[in-house]
């Protein structure tokens, strides 16, 4: 077993959009410092929160995430989105979608392009407000946005859709630049770490490239490895839920095969010895790529014109007579979907 650590800007700050990886999480902005650290022979400053952690299991990649169970109380709800609203001007994207993310699940969010999955995920992830409707993060209503307010107990982390690497800084010095800030690790250990966790995507050997040296793809996989990037000195674990926007975008059948098995490997399946809920964090993936629903979720919801309508398990997308679902998973020009 591992500690994942994984580290996020402060979203309002400008250093946003160049970062691939945010997390919110359970920190107050009081606690947002500059950070001034030594990237090699460069320097860069920006405001940046606390890292968070989350426990890797080694699972085997075929494994699958146990779907969690209902647990009565809903306690192992640990966001819920109840009748969210989102327009941006005259364009009323979200329309009353609600839907739970349990302890230990893996589900994927699908829809037509332009359906409002992105938005739902930074509505999640506390980057966007609803307009109406409410977020809970392990039952507590969240106001506002993430850096509002602290919700202790868990973390939300959001994988961009861009890779959005910083492009003056190697692959080494992007992959590991939390870890540079806000760990205890040596400069050594650092690398180590960054070297290891860019064969897990697979990629080796790129660790002193630029970005513009790098493809589409390998960009993509080396703004995965700086997600799942983990501090090893540190042993605290708090659930946590990470969002994925469009991971295998872009990708080789091969290599999303590797982001798919990877996104599955770095979350925990569930109980401990004792039986009690694990720590891990559940997930969620906004894919429009088949391979990616078959492989790294269990779950999905189906977002259409504002709402969720429909919901099932991964192995149900394919059969079910749910007209809008069987258009978009047979591709079919004919249906209730218009372009
Ligand atoms: N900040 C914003 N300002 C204005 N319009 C926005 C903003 N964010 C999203 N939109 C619009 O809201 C709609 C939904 O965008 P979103 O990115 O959530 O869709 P999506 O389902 O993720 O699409 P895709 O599958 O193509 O990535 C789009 O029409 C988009 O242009």
């Amino acid at each position: 077993m591992a500690i994942v650590q994984i580290v996020c800007s402060n979203p309002n700050t400008t250093i946003l959009p160049s970062l691939g990886g945010i997390r919110s999480s359970t920190v107050k902005l009081s606690s947002v410092r500059p950070f001034t650290r030594e990237l090699g022979k460069r320097s860069f400053r920006g405001s940046f929160v606390k890292a968070a952690t989350v426990v890797d299991h080694n699972s085997a990649a075929s494994d699958n995430l146990k779907i969690s169970r209902e647990v009565e109380d809903g306690s192992d709800v640990l966001i819920e989105c109840k009748d969210i609203y989102k327009s941006f001007g005259e364009k009323h994207i979200l329309q009353g979608v609600s839907f739970k993310i349990r302890h230990g699940e893996a589900v994927g969010i699908i829809g037509p392009s332009g359906t409002g999955k992105s938005t739902i995920l930074k509505i999640m992830a506390g980057l966007l407000t609803p307009d109406k409707g409410e977020v809970y993060i392990c039952g507590k209503k969240r106001d506002g946005l993430i850096s509002d307010g602290e919700i202790s107990g868990l973390r939300i982390g959001l994988v961009f859709q861009s890779a959005a690497l910083f492009d003056s800084l190697t692959v080494r010095e992007n992959v590991g630049f939390l870890l540079y800030e806000n760990s205890n690790m040596s400069e050594d250990q650092i690398a180590e770490s960054v070297t290891e966790n860019l064969a897990a995507v697979g990629l080796k050997g790129v660790e002193g490239r630029l970005p513009s040296e790098l493809s589409g793809g390998m960009k993509k996989r080396v703004a995965l490895a700086r997600s799942i990037i983990f501090d090893k000195t540190k042993n605290a674990i708090e659930p946590e839920v990470l969002l994925y926007d469009e991971p295998t975008a872009g990708l080789d059948p091969i290599a999303s095969t590797v982001v798919e098995d990877l996104i599955r490997s770095v979350h925990l399946k569930g109980e401990d010895e004792h039986g009690k809920l694990g720590s891990i964090a559940s997930y969620v993936v906004v894919t429009h790529q088949h391979s990616t629903i078959r492989r790294a979720v269990d779950r999905l919801l189906f977002l259409y014109e504002g709402k969720v309508v429909w919901q099932g398990k991964t192995h149900e997308f394919t059969t079910s007579i749910n007209p809008i679902v069987r258009q978009f998973a047979s591709g079919s020009l004919d249906g209730p979907i218009t372009y």
